[in-house]
């Protein structure tokens, strides 16, 4: 637990120091489980990873590509894939050690205290609906949360909603159809919901969030789907953001838009972030402290 900031907001971070941490990794080993994990497949794949995390704090983890950064954030998360398990090891999240929880309680800490963005992330946005239909479930998978974000966020202008131009050429028509489409489904928010997903999407970086809620994610570029995905995931009030490579397939410009984008959401929804990434010019400018892996798996002195 004694690893100290190396850049970043000096005060805030030394007041976080004198809280617990908000995440705490204690001799975590993971491995293959299962019948094929026997002889070398039986080998640790990361073993003896320690370090902590204090509420503000944006944290980076990086290391040569295998060492196992996305295993840890997996495993933080309650999402490792069925064919490796965590054998040794605790993972405290304010606290409490959560890895024996069961699924109920993993889904729980994940709706509410938890986020993880990952690559594959973009491909749970469905191209098919709008934006504001997809937002919308979110909010109502996430209850009695929103108010507490909202009051949070302040009031929020009330979102006129958007009328939808005349349309041309094959896209347009889609976008017609999956218009009527939606209203059938009872796609609809209540006024209440849409100026709050309104001022989510301006906190991500939207300056026409009527536009977006409208859009379909097959009319918007990957960088837009990720901030739409980033919005859905700070809609529940998350605590712990995890952000796993997040600027990977990025070029130099919107890289360090998202970046900037990482230490504004800090501020704003009052978040600590677990920033897994190779970039490590990009990390050194926006992390408190940048933990290293080696290629075995283990962490860095
Ligand atoms: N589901 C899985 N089943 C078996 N082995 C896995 C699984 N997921 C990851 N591994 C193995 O665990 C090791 C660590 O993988 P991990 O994805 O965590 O690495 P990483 O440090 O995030 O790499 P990169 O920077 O390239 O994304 C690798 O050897 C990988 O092959």
């Amino acid at each position: 637990m004694g690893e100290r900031p190396v850049t970043g907001r000096k005060d805030t971070i030394e007041q976080a120091y004198m809280q617990k941490p908000l995440l705490h990794v204690e001799h975590l080993e993971i491995c293959r489980t299962g019948v094929r994990a026997s002889g070398s497949e039986s080998k640790p794949l990361l073993r003896d990873v320690n370090f902590s995390v204090y509420p503000g704090e944006i944290v980076a983890l990086t290391g040569p590509s295998g060492c196992g950064k996305s295993l840890t954030a997996h495993a933080i998360a309650g999402m490792l894939d069925p064919g490796v398990g965590v054998t040794q090891g605790c993972i405290y999240y304010n606290g409490e050690d959560i890895i024996p929880f069961h699924e109920q309680r993993w889904q729980r800490l994940r709706r509410g205290e938890i986020a993880l963005l990952i690559q594959q992330s973009l491909s749970g946005l469905n191209p098919i609906r709008t934006v504001r239909a997809q937002l919308t479930d979110t909010l109502r998978l996430n209850g009695g949360r929103l108010m507490r974000a909202q009051k949070e966020l302040g009031q929020a202008d009330a979102a006129p909603s958007h009328t939808a131009s005349q349309p041309q050429g094959v896209l347009s028509r889609m976008r017609l159809m999956l218009n009527r489409v939606t209203e059938l489904a009872g796609g609809r928010t209540i006024p209440g919901q849409e100026s709050y997903l309104c001022s989510l999407l301006r906190k991500v970086g939207f300056a026409d969030p009527e536009h977006i809620l409208s859009s379909y994610p097959f009319e918007l570029s990957g960088g837009m789907c990720q901030r739409v995905l980033l919005a859905a995931m700070l809609s529940s009030g998350p605590r712990l953001f995890i952000a796993d490579e997040p600027t990977t397939a990025l070029d130099v410009i919107n890289r360090d838009k998202v970046l900037a984008l990482l230490l504004q959401l800090r501020e704003d929804f009052d978040l600590t972030i677990l920033l897994i990434s190779h970039d490590r010019q990009g990390i050194s400018r926006i992390a408190d402290r940048v933990l290293e892996m080696t290629p075995e798996g283990r962490m860095q002195p």
